[in-house]
């Protein structure tokens, strides 16, 4: 993976993809390692790069993501797979796959966008957040939304010593759904992640984060541009989606005051008990 970024605060870890958090004896630890050393079975016989006709990878449920952008040529996310929460919403080609690092089904795994920085943001409540220096087109992949992969007990726990202590939170839950089932990721980049954790939510967010699959079953939380972003902006998502919540901040106790101050701000950070 391509990621030149690090952290300005040196007591903080930088990694470029999750990792499992530290071990616990509870089971549904063992089933987070487990899955995380799991291998996602799709692969493609392709030569070099996919073709889009009939590469298996690309013609499955989780295929058929990226699309070249007219001007740039990068590959970015096929406009139909920009509100998939489904477990098969974006499969990229992996480990297995016979096709290179330059095949068009291998984004998110190919590190962050260049030209991001982090700055202090004008609301001093608001802390730290991440800008772009250059023109970023809609549909391009920003970063990963990486740190330690956590249990559910886990992330309560650090959850709610954020709320005691009056700290920031960075605990992160996805709620995927496929058929009558629902899986449940947790990420927590709070002391050991890469840039993407400090990304600010807006009202009227500039991105959205979508799972991504690549060698494991554990999605990578993926931060998509959703329009033109012009150089200077800060980037943004929405903590809590719309109507079904699925993507949220974990904040049990009372809501923090939204600092985005856009028009459309409804005043509050989003918020769910899980
Ligand atoms: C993932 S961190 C984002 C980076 C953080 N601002 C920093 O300085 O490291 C999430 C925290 O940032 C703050 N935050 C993010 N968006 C905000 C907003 N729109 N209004 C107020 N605070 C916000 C909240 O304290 C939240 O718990």
């Amino acid at each position: 993976m391509n990621d030149d970024y690090s952290h300005l605060d040196t007591t903080l870890i930088y990694i470029t993809e999750s990792i499992p958090g530290p071990p616990t004896d509870s089971p549904e630890y063992k089933i987070l390692v487990k899955n995380f050393n799991s291998q996602v079975t799709l692969e493609c016989n392709c030569a070099d790069i996919c073709d889009h006709e009939s590469c298996d990878c690309n013609k499955s449920p989780g295929g058929g993501n990226y699309i070249k952008h007219p001007i740039t040529y990068k590959m970015v996310l096929n406009q139909c797979k920009m509100t998939c929460t489904d477990t098969t919403s974006i499969i990229e080609c992996n480990s297995m796959c016979s096709c290179q690092d330059k095949c068009g089904n291998r984004v998110v795994q190919n590190g962050p966008v260049a030209g991001l920085y982090v700055k202090s943001c004008e609301s001093m409540e608001k802390g730290l957040g991440l800008f772009t220096k250059d023109h970023i087109p809609a549909g391009s992949f920003i970063c990963e939304y990486a740190g330690e992969i956590i249990t559910k007990d886990q992330a309560a726990l650090r959850q709610g010593y954020n709320a005691l202590n009056g700290k920031m939170n960075y605990v992160f839950c996805l709620n995927e759904h496929c058929d009558t089932n629902s899986f449940q990721t947790f990420v927590d980049p709070s002391f050991i992640g890469n840039i993407g954790r400090y990304i600010n939510h807006s009202c009227d967010p500039n991105c959205v984060i979508i799972p991504v699959r690549v060698n494991t079953p554990i999605p990578k939380l993926a931060i998509f541009a959703l329009k033109d972003i012009v150089p200077q902006s800060e980037i943004t998502f929405r903590y809590g989606s719309d109507n079904s919540k699925d993507f949220v901040f974990l904040t049990k106790v009372g809501r923090k005051k939204c600092c985005c101050n856009s028009p459309k701000c409804s005043g509050w950070m989003p918020y769910e008990v899980y």
